[in-house]
């Protein structure tokens, strides 16, 4: 039985939240234990002023992360499974999912109570594909602006008059205890979310069977039914969170019901479609509605972006 646990995390007032959530989970199943944060600064940290979908490489925000992890300096990583790549390294892997938070995108701003509510012309702050292509395909009046940064970062640009509203994932606000800044919760018709919204992951070494162990408690079933074909979806799309891919599983008793859609940046197509089967199936039901997708035009739109 191992007596310490050393979690890597970023330094971001989430990733902060996130990996004490874990450390006091841990503590309360396991009162000998010992946890213990090892904080770092990621490349994702690091560059601020160019977009993401520039910047681009998957896993920005994980790669000093996993190093920490080969090396032996920390024993898991706390991630937002929406930041975590398909493919983990070699003598890495994800241990658990936890529980999801809200999943949903959350309307935020000073002046309007939603998006409903937003004139002709409202600048929008997002640096999300994702985001951006169901926004503008609803509401092509809109001008949609880019905004980086920690959710912090983000609401403080909104606050000192760059956007008039701003778009973020509610768990990072409920997280944070910034639920009043929520105005509405955008329902998953208007902005599906991306895979893996709303949830944690703990990444660990493959072969740290004492890690593995500790970490069992942590694994919510129903989430890690859903999330996996929403990763399975990505996976097959070869999309990470910067492409224009939202996919959305819910559990109805035994039954997973998965929707999906690609997006062009322009905002002027969009393909979208769903799936139900047996949670059993949770990949395959991702595999096949990627490929239902990617024959009616995805593949067009995901080359664009990806060349
Ligand atoms: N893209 C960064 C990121 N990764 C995870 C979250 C929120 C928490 C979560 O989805 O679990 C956020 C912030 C946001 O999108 O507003």
């Amino acid at each position: 039985m191992k007596d310490k646990i050393v979690i890597a995390t970023r330094e971001s007032q989430l990733a902060l939240w996130q990996a004490n959530n874990v450390k006091a989970q841990l503590e309360s199943l396991y009162p000998d234990l010992t946890v213990e944060l090892l904080g770092m600064t990621t490349k994702g940290d690091q560059i601020l002023d160019s977009p993401l979908s520039k910047i681009g490489g998957k896993g920005l925000f994980v790669k000093e992360l996993e190093a920490a992890l080969l090396d032996g300096r920390a024993d898991i990583a706390v991630h937002s499974m929406k930041d975590v790549p398909m493919a983990f390294p070699e003598g890495l892997g994800l241990a658990v999912i936890c529980e999801r938070e809200d999943p949903s995108d959350a309307f935020v701003s000073n002046q309007y109570s939603s998006l409903d509510d937003l004139p002709a012309g409202a600048v929008v702050g997002t640096s999300s594909l994702r985001r951006s292509c169901q926004l503008k395909m609803q509401r092509p009046d809109l001008i949609i602006k880019d905004l980086r940064g920690n959710v912090n970062t983000r609401l403080r640009k909104m606050d000192e008059g760059e956007y008039d509203a701003i778009i973020l994932a509610t768990a990072g606000l409920l997280r944070l205890e910034m639920q009043e800044r929520i105005r509405q919760k955008i329902p998953a018709e208007v902005s599906l979310p991306a895979g893996g919204q709303g949830a944690m992951g703990i990444e660990c070494r493959a072969d740290d069977r004492p890690t593995l162990e500790l970490l069992v408690p942590l694994q919510h079933e129903e989430t890690t039914y859903r999330v996996t074909a929403e990763r399975a979806l990505n996976e097959r799309l070869n999309g990470g969170c910067q492409a224009p891919i939202a996919c959305f599983a819910i559990l109805q008793q035994d039954e997973i019901w998965l929707r999906g859609l690609v997006g062009s940046p322009d905002g002027k197509t969009m393909i979208q479609s769903d799936i139900r089967g047996h949670k059993d199936n949770a990949k395959q039901l991702g595999v096949t509605l990627a490929e239902e997708l990617l024959s009616r035009g995805a593949n067009t739109i995901l080359d664009a972006i990806y060349q």
